[in-house]
């Protein structure tokens, strides 16, 4: 049962024994080819206003490293795009794998890119986050793809002292739109949790344009554990869930 808990057997191909979601028709992640995808000029651009005071904790659950917000009013929100309403923020996290040249959980025309980060946001209009998850509009999340340059970039500093499971620290005065790329541009289709119970509640915008993170960076997230302090080393990495079948799912595009 330790390889259970390791989720060696409960990999990715046995999620659907316990969380049949996991075998449903509109599945996350998947591969975005751009001959399939399809421009909508009814797509507006998206707004967050983020309240940097809202940002409370990062932490290491062994499956990713995660900084939880303030969501218990409109404080920090996600409007417009393929959004009807205000979404809130929930909290952020990374997907990433064990050398720059895989580690994404969507695709982009065959490329994977170093890491994913994923910003989640929930629809208050369900109530709470447990509601939203059972709602096809409930929730939001917006992906941002990493690449590695030699460039050093500001991203998730605080790393440092959640380095195994369990471990929080507090992580305030952020305000995660220093995240986003240049470009507004983005791609949007309807999917699920990328992690059980996979639940296909999600509206994805996925950014067009990458943000760089410097070697180092990647390495610091790399450096985490999967197990817990006093246990033996398990390094965190390849977080990501294969791809999914798109099921005739179409998606659009808010550029050319
Ligand atoms: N990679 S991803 O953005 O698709 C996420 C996976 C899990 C997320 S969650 O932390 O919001 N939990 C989801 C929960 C469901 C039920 C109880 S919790 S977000
Ligand atoms: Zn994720």
């Amino acid at each position: 049962d330790r390889i259970a808990r390791n989720g060696l057997i409960w990999g990715p191909d046995h999620w659907h024994e316990n969380y049949p979601m996991a075998k449903g028709d509109k599945q996350s992640p998947i591969e975005i080819n751009s001959k399939d995808v399809q421009h909508d000029s009814s797509l507006g651009p998206w707004h967050a206003s983020y309240d940097p005071g809202a940002a409370k904790t990062i932490l290491n659950n062994g499956r990713t490293c995660r900084v939880v917000f303030d969501d218990t009013f409109d404080r920090s929100v996600l409007r417009g795009g393929p959004l009807t309403g205000a979404y809130r923020l929930r909290q952020l996290h990374l997907h990433w794998g064990s050398s720059d040249d895989h580690g994404s959980e969507h695709v982009i025309d065959g490329v994977k890119y170093a890491a994913e980060l994923h910003m989640v946001h929930w629809n208050p209009k369900h109530g709470n986050f447990a509601g939203a998850l059972k709602q096809p509009d409930g929730v939001a999340v917006v992906g941002i793809f990493l690449k590695v340059s030699g460039k050093y970039s500001r991203i998730l500093q605080g790393i440092d002292n959640i380095k195994t499971k369990g471990k929080e620290a507090p992580f305030q005065h952020f305000d995660p739109s220093i995240l986003f790329p240049k470009s507004r541009d983005y791609w949007t289709y309807h999917g699920s949790f990328t992690t059980p119970p996979c639940e296909e509640c999600i509206t994805w915008i996925l950014l067009r344009e990458p943000i760089e993170v410097s070697p180092d960076q990647m390495a610091k997230l790399r450096s985490l554990s999967k197990n817990g302090e006093n246990e033996p080393v398990n390094p965190l990495v390849d977080n990501w869930r294969p791809l999914q079948p798109v099921k005739g799912r179409v998606v659009r595009s808010s550029f050319k």
